[in-house]
């Protein structure tokens, strides 16, 4: 992957982007609202022991305004499902709800989505990441998303490792809604650990080596106050 650039280019605002939260006052008895004042933080790069990969964290890639939008477009707007997945030989309930977006088949754990059409927000999204990490127009072909209604839900350690993604897969992990710890752990050495609290609006950027040698989870926290979290996983599937 080449270097990030500082200079986020922001996806276009499209017509429901610019119409107003739900709930909230018309233009005629407000004043114009505060601008968000922290609109972009420059990425964080970390490179992994030993040459065993390369994360990038945006924490701040939308600011909260346009997170706040995707959250309630996403929500309404994907095909939510839970899925029967196979697990260590048995077949279990995926726990949480799942979509997905891609012009290929993509098959994990004993799962086999797509292809379908694309929604054009998350078009929007992927072009937008496409262009931060300088990579070539539609080289994200497929996308699954996650959402999480409770902390009761989950994923559990696991790494995106198919041979269909290739052996340095770039993946672009944006999340919405609730923040959520995020942690890594070292497939060789346990002892290496690395732990993420996955903000409103941030992307984290998994390349290099990261899924042959690292396995990610997003563990269960107490349900209690908790909003629904919802994560798009950018992928380029070659076969
Ligand atoms: O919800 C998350 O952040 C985890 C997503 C993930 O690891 C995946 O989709 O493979
Ligand atoms: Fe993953």
């Amino acid at each position: 992957m080449s270097k990030p650039s500082r200079k986020l280019s922001q996806p276009n605002i499209t017509a429901w982007l610019n119409k107003k939260p739900r709930g909230s006052p018309s233009a005629a008895t407000t004043n114009t609202p505060e601008p968000d004042p922290v609109v972009i933080k420059p990425p964080e790069i970390r490179e992994l022991q030993g040459g065993t990969g390369t994360l990038t964290y945006y924490p701040r890639y939308f600011t909260k305004e346009q997170a706040d939008r995707y959250l309630e477009y996403l929500e309404e707007n994907l095909e939510w499902k839970r899925y029967p997945i196979k697990m260590f030989g048995k077949v279990v309930q995926q726990p949480r709800t799942i979509a997905y977006i891609g012009d290929k088949q993509y098959t994990y754990s004993g799962l086999t989505l797509g292809p379908t059409a694309w929604d054009p927000v998350v078009k929007e999204i992927a072009n937008s990441l496409e262009d931060t990490l300088e990579l070539p127009r539609d080289y994200f072909n497929f996308v699954l998303c996650n959402r999480y209604t409770s902390g009761a839900e989950y994923m559990g350690y696991h790494s995106d490792n198919e041979s269909s993604l290739g052996e340095r897969p770039i993946i672009a992990s944006t999340s919405f809604g609730q923040a959520r710890p995020f942690f890594f752990q070292h497939k060789l050495d346990k002892s290496l650990k690395i732990e993420y609290h996955l903000e409103h609006g941030s992307t984290l950027v998994m390349s290099g080596l990261t899924q042959k040698y690292w396995k990610h989870a997003l563990p269960k926290r107490p349900s209690a106050l908790y909003q629904t979290r919802i994560n798009l996983t950018f992928r380029k599937v070659f076969h």
